[in-house]
């Protein structure tokens, strides 16, 4: 890795994230190119970022995070919302839970279906094979040979056997590998880590990459805006030492800021919505009415109860010392406790019968857990998460100004869809359900949100404007599409439609959201577009 940065490189990827480290790392793999890449953040150097445990603690570390809100959501009671997202070398796959799950075989094929030519299942799969590295799994649907380490968590919770039991006696069978055949049913999740450590897509594609000569990575620098000329990308503008810079690129710019700033980077720079653009005196370069537009969510709601008993994870005087005993322990061995990443069973399944696949995804924390982890919660008991897979609601992101220094307007436009809502009280239907045969294990155990006193469906609806949440997997706002669809932001080979030298790979360019956890499918996205870059400049 240089620390010397030159007027010039071959390629500049924008955003050290999930995709972004995938593809610096990818191309820098061609010892001829020379690749720059720029992170906003600083240096993954926190611990609590590597010890997986960690996660309960980063929530409350602003420095690591961009801290988004939403605007005032119309149908969740004009809350806005927490939306976390990572400003560091690993972007939000150094702040995430780290379940490794892929979404459906079908999600795919809708893909291609939508326009997005050769992305469906069987063409993405040899993608998600040549990340992954898993540890104990070698067969069709699992490599043991790519950068991205992924196992199976060496320590659960009692608790989260607890709930696969429970979950169980409803009928949601035990699943041992959710990313097979077949997505349903419970179980406890794979990790992205290596040796009881986080692998964050900085830690699976910088640590061997850093070392080459042609790869410089710049962090804590934020790029403030596309250079273009004659209809073609050919650099971006930074500040260094307090003045504005601009560093060409004479192959590509590949754009990675993510399902937020990619957008926002795009319409900063002339590339968007008329309106928006014309809004805030931008010249348009080139009018991509689709720029910010699709943008999903999974929406998520929980039950949580309180245990007598000091079962889990929890603040109390004996959690004081069992995070003593444990994190000797994790010095030791890198085992038990700090090894898990809070989230560590869960499942899919199907919000009524008439659905064709599962639509509800479980998240089972044994512990509970306030305000996104930012506020500290005293004593022990368990929460169970569920959240809608496919919302037909759809937002928007758009500018609050024509400046970088300016956080976008996140509109998510939750529950807009009347059927959005009809889903999500099912799935806490039966999330309660399913906790409440738990609790009658559990010493002590009783429910405190809903709560009692929140019975009908009418009751529930209300829980759920008031108090449902992102489980953090924006996407769509960039989306992939045939050159003729006038919404589609990039084409198939995920290049910016209407502009030279420009690419596109992160969650943004989702035609649609994927039924699961995102962070392994962005990585396939930008496996694919290193694939797509070396070979057209061959
Ligand atoms: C709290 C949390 C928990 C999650 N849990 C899971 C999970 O358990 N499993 C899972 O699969 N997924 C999970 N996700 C989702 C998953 O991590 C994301 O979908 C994925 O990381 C998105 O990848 P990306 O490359 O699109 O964006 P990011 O990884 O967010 O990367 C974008 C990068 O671009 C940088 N950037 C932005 N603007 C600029 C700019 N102007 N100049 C330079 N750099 C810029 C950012 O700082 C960031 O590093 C979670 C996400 C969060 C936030």
């Amino acid at each position: 890795m240089s620390s010397f940065i030159n007027s010039s490189y071959d390629f500049i990827v924008i955003g050290g994230g999930s995709a972004g480290a995938v593809i610096a790392s990818r191309l820098s793999e061609v010892s001829h190119y020379q690749v720059l890449l720029i992170e906003a953040g600083k240096a993954d150097s926190n611990p609590f970022i590597h010890i997986p445990f960690g996660l309960a603690a980063l929530a409350r570390i602003k420095s690591l995070n961009w801290n988004y809100q939403t605007s005032q959501e119309s149908h969740l009671a004009n809350r806005q919302l927490y939306w976390p997202r990572g400003k560091v070398l690993g972007g939000s796959s150094s702040v995430n839970a780290m379940c490794y799950i892929r979404g459906d075989a079908s999600d795919y094929d809708e893909w291609e279906n939508a326009g997005a030519s050769g992305w469906n299942w069987q063409s993405v799969l040899p993608y998600f094979l040549k990340a992954e590295g898993h540890t104990s799994r070698f067969d069709s649907f699992h490599s043991n040979q790519g950068p991205l380490k992924v196992t199976q968590l060496t320590d659960p919770d009692p608790l989260s056997d607890a709930f696969i039991q429970a979950a169980n006696k409803h009928g949601l069978a035990t699943n041992h590998d959710f990313n097979a055949e077949f997505r349903d049913g419970v179980g406890i999740y794979d990790v992205t880590q290596t040796n009881g450590q986080r692998c964050s897509a900085a830690k699976a594609y910088l640590d061997t990459a850093k070392h080459r000569p042609n790869l410089t990575v710049l962090c804590d620098v934020q790029v403030e805006k596309l250079h273009i000329q004659d209809n073609h990308v050919s650099g971006v503008y930074i500040t260094l030492n307090k003045q504005q810079t601009l560093i060409r690129s004479t192959k590509e710019v590949v754009l990675c800021a993510g399902a937020i700033n990619t957008p926002q980077l795009l319409m900063l720079s002339g590339i968007g919505d008329e309106q928006q653009l014309c809004k805030h005196n931008i010249a348009p370069t080139v009018i991509k009415p689709g720029v910010g537009k699709n943008l999903q969510d999974h929406l998520d709601i929980m039950v949580q109860s309180r245990h007598s008993s000091s079962q889990g994870y929890g603040i109390s005087l004996s959690g004081i010392g069992q995070l003593i005993r444990q994190s000797w322990r994790y010095y030791r061995s890198r085992r038990g406790m700090l090894t898990s990443n809070v989230a560590e069973a869960g499942g899919f399944c199907k919000s009524d019968k008439r659905q064709t696949k599962a639509d509800l995804q479980f998240h089972f924390i044994p512990a509970i857990l306030r305000d996104h982890g930012r506020q500290l919660a005293f004593g022990h008991g368990a929460s169970l998460h569920v959240c809608h897979l496919y919302p037909k609601s759809r937002g928007e992101i758009q500018l609050q100004s024509s400046s970088i220094e300016s956080a976008p307007i996140i509109k998510a436009n939750y529950l807009a869809e009347p059927d959005d809502l009809n889903v999500l009280i099912n799935a806490l239907k039966l999330a309660r359900q399913i906790m409440q045969t738990m609790n009658y294990t559990i010493k002590g155990a009783v429910e405190i949100e809903p709560g009692n006193e929140r019975i009908s469906d009418q009751e529930l609806e209300s829980y759920i404007r008031l108090n449902a949440q992102t489980i953090y997997h924006p996407v769509g706002t960039c989306k992939m599409g045939h050159d003729n669809d006038e919404m589609a932001v990039v084409d198939a080979r995920l290049k910016c439609i209407g502009i030279k030298g420009l690419r596109i790979a992160d969650a943004s360019v989702m035609p649609s959201i994927v039924g699961g956890n995102t962070n392994a499918p962005v990585i396939m996205i930008a496996e694919r577009a290193a694939d797509f870059i070396k070979h057209d400049w061959r």
